[in-house]
């Protein structure tokens, strides 16, 4: 009889095309066996079961901020880490900001591994940064494995993080396109958010209202607008991350339509949070681009439940409270929300169980596109040969969030007091059971 390291057994297994009851074997941290219809055989040193659970590929998330090295008291690998095995997430791409010093040349990125295999307790990769300063980088970071490379087209609010200017793009992508590599655009309009803010400052209009309305929807139209030119002009592929309205996701589609290699990611807060969370939670609650009004949430959703958009991430980019503390003018504090540990949760509660958002896509989006998108074979669905990589979650269960449920390094986020249906029981890292029943399980690693 064939022994395996952990059978899960009589799970509801879910991909992007189905859900279908069955068991799986895991042996060597890689999905050995899949048996749908007949009990699996064999016997293995753990078996879970999970009838009435349903299993789901871990999560990707693409885009967290974990700040470490040189920022670790906002948030680090092993605080930030921990949370997204809390949340059913198994895999994250660390952008190369906040951080310092910032993953733009191969040095950096050296460090940054090095930490991230010292600490983190789910998978890492990463993504290089495109600056005006490192052109002549780019290519040897390509060679040690970037997933892409990110720019900021607005200021990033990081000193040594330039953003990029329109020269730097042109170039910056014609040799992107050459290694055959990717780019993802923070995409907001410096001109015009920096002379909103100058104006609604200079006339003393502070409030959250304020704010958002110096960061409007146009502004992010007109630079995926000319990122997408740039498309055309180099070949180069875009991906647009954090788009905070359908009406830029619209202008995306378009170009995808006429042939432009491009897609885009939104984020959980921009389907659970409005411009009036933004008045009541202050700072947490705070970010770039900024939340938008219900009808810009509701049709957001409509861009996801269609299939407009390619990605969901988190956008995790977490700071200390006392960054996040706004007493009257929200053109202060720190804009980043803490979030990656309850993507899932968000999807489930708003999206699947309030407006019929299938399981599959939810699977699509969080774990099966990411892995197709950015190249990541052997992870993204569940399938004999893949790597073991698993949420097992309980659709039936509600809580209530709570600051201490947070394992990231600064108990806080806006989703706090959130009420959610489906709770992830288990996440499962490379075979490993890494949380279980609310419990960080994974091996100590070194300083945790
Ligand atoms: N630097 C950084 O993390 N910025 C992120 N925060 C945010 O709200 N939007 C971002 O791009
Ligand atoms: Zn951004
Ligand atoms: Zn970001």
């Amino acid at each position: 009889m064939t022994t395996y390291d952990l059978i899960i057994k009589n799970g509801n297994i879910v991909t992007a095309e189905s859900i279908v009851q069955g068991d799986i074997a895991i042996q060597n941290g890689k999905i050995q066996k899949v048996s749908i219809g007949q009990p699996l055989e064999g016997s293995a040193g753990r078996e879970i079961n999970a009838e009435g659970l349903h299993i789901l590929p871990g999560l990707i998330d693409t885009h967290v901020h974990f700040n470490e090295p040189g920022r670790t008291e906002w948030e680090g690998l092993e605080t930030g880490s921990r949370g997204l095995a809390a949340g059913g997430v198994t895999t994250f791409f660390d952008m190369p900001l906040n951080s310092t010093p910032p993953t733009i040349n191969k040095a950096n990125l050296d460090l940054k591994k090095a930490c991230a295999d010292e600490k983190s307790i789910v998978n890492p990769r990463f993504w290089g940064g495109l600056v005006p300063e490192n052109i002549n980088d780019l290519k040897e970071l390509h060679e040690n494995g970037v997933i892409g490379f990110k720019a900021f087209m607005s200021p990033s609010g990081i000193a040594d993080f330039n953003h990029v200017d329109d020269e730097t793009i042109f170039k910056g992508m014609k040799e992107i396109a050459t290694l055959g590599s990717l780019l993802a655009v923070h995409a907001e309009s410096t001109v015009i958010c920096d002379q909103l803010a100058a104006e609604k400052q200079a006339q003393g209009k502070t409030t959250a209202r304020d704010f958002v309305e110096s960061r409007p929807i146009i502004s992010e139209i007109e630079a995926v607008r000319r990122i997408i030119s740039y498309a055309e002009a180099t070949g180069c592929k875009v991906h647009v991350v954090h788009a905070s309205s359908r009406k830029v996701v619209e202008v995306i589609q378009a170009a995808k339509d006429r042939g432009v290699d491009i897609t885009v990611e939104t984020c959980p807060h921009y389907l659970a949070l409005t411009v009036k969370d933004l008045e009541e939670k202050g700072g947490l609650a705070k970010c770039c681009p900024p939340l938008r009004d219900e009808d810009e949430v509701e049709d957001l959703w409509v861009a996801v439940a269609n299939g407009e958009i390619n990605v969901i991430a988190s956008d995790h980019s977490p700071a200390p409270a006392s960054m996040k503390t706004i007493t009257d003018n929200y053109f202060e504090g720190w804009g980043g929300i803490s979030g990656a540990q309850s993507t899932l949760n968000i999807l489930l509660t708003e999206g699947y169980f309030k407006r019929n958002l299938p399981l599959e896509k939810i699977v699509a989006l969080t774990a099966t596109n990411p892995a197709k998108l950015f190249g990541l074979e052997n992870k993204g669905t569940i399938a004999e040969g893949y790597d073991a990589d698993l949420a097992i979650v309980n659709l039936e269960e509600s809580f209530e969030l709570k600051n201490e449920d947070l394992f990231y390094r600064h108990q806080h986020s806006p989703y706090v007091g959130m009420t959610f249906k489906g709770k992830v029981q288990s996440t499962i890292v490379n075979g490993e059971v890494v949380f279980e029943n609310g419990e960080i399980t994974a091996k100590q690693k070194a300083n945790a």
